[in-house]
């Protein structure tokens, strides 16, 4: 895997154009950020921190009113680069998931005998080979939502980037689209991943918190609640940040008072199971 920088914001800076008439502040202020080819990144924050615009704008979608520098190496074409939103009918236009898919690739003019094969390929790669001719109203919001990763991923879209995909799915349906697009990670494929739901987040997960249009944070989900180990009980920095702890991050912090500290801070009681198990081999 090349480690090449993708994609790099050099001291982003945006206002949209009424905003700036009315003098109004900036939406994004700074933004410094380099996504590595191959990288899961984590994005959570408050509403209206600034997360979909800051995705906006990596995606080249937004180019008015912003400031600083935008590279894309690597990917090429200077054409946008496709979101995925969180409305599962957002991005739809066929009426088959086979009928998206390929609309999508004939309107990026992808040659013809391209198509299928990029078609098929992308279809399997989210589970979704079988259900490929079924009416898309027949489909769940989380089906839907992977027919539309199948589009970004037969567009080659060089990121995936989901502006919180699962804010409509119900848990079940959370939960296998996560792991889909997890697996899709593992395979190489680089993941801007907005969320406001922390069980969504692995401990190792790069995250960055937004806060009033600033990235604030900027390490592994784990370290978010982190506590200083010694000295006055600063809160960690989820905490300083106004996350509420969740219920496994609590329990590490009591066994770490105990002097049983775990390998990392888990965030759910799935990964703080493992991260037991981790500790008493
Ligand atoms: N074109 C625009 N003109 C004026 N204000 C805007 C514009 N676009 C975004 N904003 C404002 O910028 C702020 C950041 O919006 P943004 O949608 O990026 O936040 P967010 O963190 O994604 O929020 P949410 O979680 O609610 O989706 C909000 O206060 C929003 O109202």
């Amino acid at each position: 895997m090349t480690h090449h920088a993708q994609l790099e914001l050099k001291h982003i800076s945006y206002a949209p154009i009424s905003l700036i008439s009315e003098s109004g502040g900036d939406i994004l202020t700074d933004i410094q950020m380099t996504v590595r080819h191959g990288e899961w990144i984590s994005i959570l924050g408050m509403n209206g921190s600034g997360k979909s615009t800051l995705l906006k704008v990596a995606a080249g979608l937004i180019r008015q009113g912003v400031r600083g520098s935008l590279h894309r190496a690597g990917i090429g074409r200077d054409k946008p680069i496709p979101i995925v939103m969180q409305h599962p009918d957002a991005g739809l236009i066929g009426s088959t998931p086979w009928e998206d898919v390929v609309t999508l690739l004939e309107r990026q003019g992808v040659p013809a005998e391209g198509i299928v094969p990029l078609a098929e390929q992308s279809l399997k790669n989210v589970g979704l080979i079988n259900r490929m001719h079924q009416p898309l109203e027949t489909l769940s919001g989380g089906q839907k939502q992977l027919v539309a990763i199948a589009g970004c991923l037969a567009a080659e879209a060089p990121i995936l980037l989901l502006d919180e995909v699962t804010a409509m799915l119900d848990p079940g349906m959370t939960s296998i689209v996560c792991s889909h697009v997890r697996r899709l990670n593992q395979q190489g494929t680089t993941v801007l991943w907005i969320t406001q739901r922390l069980e969504e987040l692995m401990p190792s997960d790069r995250t960055l918190v937004m806060s009033e249009g600033r990235i604030v944070f900027d390490d592994s989900a784990g370290e978010l609640f982190r506590r200083a180990s010694s000295g006055e009980a600063l809160g960690s920095p989820g905490e300083l940040l106004g996350f509420e702890a969740p219920y496994a991050v609590k329990v590490a912090w009591e066994l770490g008072a105990q002097g049983i500290e775990l390998p990392y801070i888990p965030l759910t009681v799935n990964q703080l199971a493992e991260a037991v198990s981790w500790y008493e081999r």
